[in-house]
């Protein structure tokens, strides 16, 4: 939405075809704010014939207007329910529309935008925008339309009674206005909006304080020790008084203006009785200026909520924004080349905010069904590599290309079903163990206990109360990190990819689990092309080639022997490895 932020702007973009439903409630709450002034001046006239005629009253004439009076208000009992109605349908399909909206957007952009930015604070700020959306479109809306049509009828009403009454209280509706204006400017909005963003601070940082309890209290510590959450919480403390003290003063005159010409109406009506013809019929006058007053000021009260309401949902409609604005990566139409296997052409990469390259100018051809292993200090760049490869992000030079065709002109999809990665961290899903597996494709029994059987992961299946069909992280089913990474060993064999990049595939297996895993690894890798990233050098030995990555470099590429003989940073690295593990193994 790049439009200048308005009510009708955010119907428009999140919910067009309830465009109506906008008109409704603008005129429905619009007749309702004509029918609940229309009492008061019954009221008047009311008092009037009474005032002024005393005993001889036309009693006929006071009943039609209290029967106006009734039918009235139930008639705006009809309207408001019917402009609360229509606003309510409005509301929640633009928060439906929000919400799927912003998940479809999530979906379409790069993989790398998840690894960057807190997920917990993404579904929050979608969660509370949408519903604060809700709310606002739904409850406030339709009293700006009401609220905005009073004060009309008020004046003009006002004014045609008698102007010197009336001239009071549009001072004191004038002062307020003036005061409420002072409380709309860019200065309420910006400190409203700081305000806001230190709640949602607040609200994060408690979360991850929560789940950092356990560590709190193994080590004895305090609330303060939580320098993030404690930050917040002392950045709420001000900002909150701050804008509290900032709208005090402009508060306190705006509800004395408004209570003003109520309080003075009496004294005023008084001095002009003294010199009036007709002091009765100026006494049912004021009587109805009193009324009058007491509407307008429950009226302009109603205002100032709305209108700092309003704010609230703009800024909320801005955050909103801010995740439309992160761009899905294009898709390219590149020529395919005549070439096998994934090959990297002077390829250059650099993080958002980072000043070097983390994949600086490499080129390689991995061949097809081949067996690649990475190799380098850590911050050399290899976990970037197997992203490019995923198109996890879009790189800043040359090409990387997968059997010819460049991955920027390949559907996101189908690049994806041609991998499968396995992670340092194998994520799990609070899923079943089927889920887990197929990830929402579908698979028949078979296939998804023959993935089982091949990965190794028959023993986690048969400690499985229900079977496949138990539910993950819940009632006691803790499947650990070793186990985790089995059965996302299983998802690759059931979707049996040409490509297979693993990244530190055994860094949390314990011995047992480590040596499953590599068994179902070898597996796997066969007939597939494949790139692992492996600490444990005396596991890749056997790989074709090993390629030996320094400050985002290709420096080196040989398999075992030829790196020992030909690269002295190889040879030192694989020498302070076979020294780690004897004394690893002599400690032991
Ligand atoms: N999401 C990210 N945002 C910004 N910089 C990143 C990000 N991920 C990695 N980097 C930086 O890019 C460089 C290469 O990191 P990468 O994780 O690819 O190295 P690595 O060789 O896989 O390291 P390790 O063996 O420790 O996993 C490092 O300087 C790292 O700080």
């Amino acid at each position: 939405m790049n439009k200048k932020i308005s009510i009708k702007n955010v119907i428009t973009f999140y919910a067009k075809e309830k465009m109506p439903l906008y008109y409704l409630t603008v005129i429905f709450s619009a007749i309702y704010g004509i029918l609940s002034v229309i009492p008061y001046y019954l009221i008047w006239q009311i008092a009037r014939e009474l005032i002024v005629n005393g005993t001889s009253a036309d009693k006929n004439k006071i009943v039609s207007y209290a029967v106006y009076i009734f039918a009235s208000q139930i008639i705006g009992i009809i309207v408001s329910f019917s402009g609360l109605m229509a606003s309510h349908l409005l509301a929640f399909r633009i928060e439906k529309n929000i919400r799927h909206n912003a998940i479809n957007h999530l979906l379409s952009l790069p993989i790398g935008y998840f690894e960057n930015e807190d997920t917990g604070r993404i579904r929050r700020m979608i969660d509370d925008n949408a519903s604060k959306t809700h709310t606002f479109i739904a409850h406030m809306f339709p009293d700006i339309a009401s609220s905005t049509v009073i004060p009309i009828l008020f004046i003009i009403m006002i004014l045609s009674v008698d102007y010197r009454l009336g001239l009071l209280c549009i001072a004191g509706v004038i002062i307020g206005m003036a005061n409420m204006f002072s409380l709309m400017g860019p200065k309420t909005k910006e400190l409203m909006g700081e305000y806001m963003q230190s709640s949602e601070n607040l609200s994060i940082n408690g979360v991850e304080f929560i789940r950092g309890i356990p560590v709190v209290k193994v080590f004895n510590q305090s609330v303060e020790s939580f320098q993030r959450f404690y930050a917040s919480i002392m950045d709420y403390d001000e900002k909150a008084k701050f804008f509290v003290n900032f709208c005090k003063k402009p508060m306190i005159f705006y509800t004395l203006s408004l209570f003003m010409p109520t309080i003075l109406l009496g004294p005023l009506t008084m001095i002009l009785i003294r010199h009036s013809s007709s002091p009765l019929e100026l006494l049912s006058k004021s009587i109805l200026y009193i009324l009058m007053s007491m509407l307008l000021h429950s009226v302009l009260m109603k205002l100032a909520t709305v209108s700092e309401a309003k704010n609230m949902f703009f800024i909320s409609i801005e955050k909103l924004n801010d995740i439309f604005e992160n761009k899905q990566m294009p898709n390219m139409n590149i020529e395919k080349t005549n070439q096998e296997g994934i090959s990297f052409e002077n390829v250059s990469f650099t993080y958002m905010g980072k000043e070097t390259p983390a994949i600086n100018d490499i080129s390689f051809n991995f061949k097809k069904n081949k067996t690649y292993a990475l190799v380098g200090a850590s911050g050399s760049g290899k976990s970037t590599l197997l992203e490019l490869i995923g198109r996890f992000y879009d790189i800043d030079k040359g090409s990387i290309k997968i059997d010819g065709q460049d991955i920027r002109s390949i559907d996101e999809d189908i690049l994806l079903s041609k991998l499968a990665i396995v992670f340092q961290e194998s994520k799990l899903l609070k899923r079943t163990l089927r889920e887990n597996i197929t990830m929402g494709k579908n698979y028949s029994d078979d296939e998804i206990l023959n993935a089982i059987k091949l990965s190794g992961c028959e023993d986690i299946l048969s400690n499985m109360k229900n079977g496949l069909d138990t539910m993950i992280g819940e009632q006691g089913t803790y499947v650990s990190g070793g186990e985790a990474q089995r059965i996302s060993i299983a998802r690759a064999f059931l979707r049996n990819p040409d490509i297979l990049l693993l990244d530190e595939a055994t860094a949390y297996a314990d011995p047992e689990n480590e040596h499953k895993i590599s068994e179902s690894i070898e597996k796997l890798k066969q007939g597939k092309t494949c790139i692992m990233i492996a600490h444990r050098l005396n596991s890749i030995t056997n790989v074709d080639k090993i390629l030996i990555m320094q400050h985002g470099k290709l420096i080196d590429s040989g398999n075992h022997e030829e790196l020992m003989q030909n690269s002295p940073y190889y040879r030192q690295l694989y020498e302070n490895y076979s020294r780690s593990i004897k004394w690893r193994v002599a400690n032991a």
